[in-house]
């Protein structure tokens, strides 16, 4: 059976899809009345228009998902340290659908999973798929990535389902870092498309930031060519391009001067966690740079254009 700790968007989408694939799967949220109210209407306000098959078995329990072999981690990367503290389950494989660099340890989430859960065996799902495709039931491609090849391979065909598609790697950093950085360059987008900088403008920034993604992620143990899969290039072209992402609407707000919705937007406090790593590994990230900068209301987006464009004429 599987597990989902997090009833938010894509929480909620993977629960629709293994149970239409009828896959047994426990879906966990924490606010017990939403929960029941989702229960009893088959509907989340979380994925509006997606009817909840019956088959999801729709829990604030924590009992339940203690009885699941895979748990998947559907929550915002900053939170994810608290919650594994928090919950009294301890799953043999727990799968991470975070995007982010913890900001306070600067550590991706599986090295989070296995500080917190030593027994369980961390795995990342990570690449281009928004919430609401997968929930619909359109073809999406995913990255797993999973240190032991024997429980990746396992997992693989575990969490596949007619309509959402795996791929396995043991690189899980390059699967991690992929998944991190191009929210930051989302932001970078958007900002640029609010902006009124335009379409060629916005391929700079995505091949630019590409640039700096393939920097950072080897210095910390990635191998490039995963960069360059679903995780990396594949979740860039996504979420640069579309204002369904929200990193990408909240530069798009930024740039454009009006005021950004709250949702989560794992891209900010990701491009201040990259910074920092960054100046620890004597890495140039310009783009990064001027996103921490602006997410902090520390520059404009006049300012931090300018400021990428006064740079030094350098090679590619
Ligand atoms: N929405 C999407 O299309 C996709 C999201 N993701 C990733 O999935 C992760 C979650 O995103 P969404 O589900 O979209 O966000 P969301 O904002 O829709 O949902 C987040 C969920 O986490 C729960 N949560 C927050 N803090 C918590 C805590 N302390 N204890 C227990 N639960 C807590 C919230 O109650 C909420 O249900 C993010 O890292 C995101 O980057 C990945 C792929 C696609
Ligand atoms: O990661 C996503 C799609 O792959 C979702 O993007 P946002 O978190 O920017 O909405």
């Amino acid at each position: 059976m599987i597990g989902i700790l997090g009833a938010g968007a894509f929480g909620t989408a993977l629960a629709v899809t293994y149970a239409k694939a009828d896959v047994a799967v426990t879906l966990w949220g924490r606010d017990a009345a939403a929960i029941a109210t989702a229960r009893r209407m088959r509907r989340s306000d979380r994925l509006p228009g997606v009817p909840l098959p019956d088959a999801i078995d729709l829990t604030a329990d924590t009992g339940a998902i203690a009885a699941c072999d895979v748990v998947i981690l559907a929550i915002p990367m900053q939170r994810l340290s608290t919650v594994l503290a928090q919950m009294d389950v301890r799953p043999r494989i727990a799968v991470a659908a975070c995007k982010g660099v913890d900001l306070e340890t600067l550590r991706g989430p599986t090295a989070i999973i296995a500080d917190a859960w030593p027994g369980t065996t961390p795995a990342l799902l990570s690449g281009p798929s928004f919430a609401a495709d997968i929930a619909r039931g359109l073809p999406t491609a995913l990255a797993l990535g999973c240190a032991d090849e024997t429980v990746g391979v396992d997992l693989q065909r575990t969490l596949s389902t007619p309509t959402l598609r795996l791929y396995r790697t043991d690189d899980v950093v390059g699967v991690e870092l992929g998944g991190a950085l191009k929210n930051v360059i989302a932001i970078a987008c958007g900002a640029a498309i609010g902006a009124g900088l335009g379409d060629s403008a916005r391929a700079a920034l995505m091949t630019r930031g590409m640039a700096e993604m393939l920097r950072l992620a080897p210095a910390l143990g990635a191998r490039p060519q995963t960069l360059m899969g679903l995780s990396g290039l594949g979740d860039l072209a996504l979420t640069s391009a579309s204002p369904q992402s929200r990193n990408f609407a909240l530069g798009q707000a930024l740039g454009s001067g009006a005021t950004p919705e709250v949702a989560t937007t794992e891209g900010a406090a990701t491009a201040q966690a990259a910074l920092r790593l960054a100046k620890r590994h004597g890495i140039d990230m310009p783009i990064t740079q001027a996103v921490a900068a602006l997410v902090a209301g520390d520059a404009s987006v006049k300012d931090a254009i300018q400021t990428l464009l006064d740079r030094g004429l350098t090679a590619e």
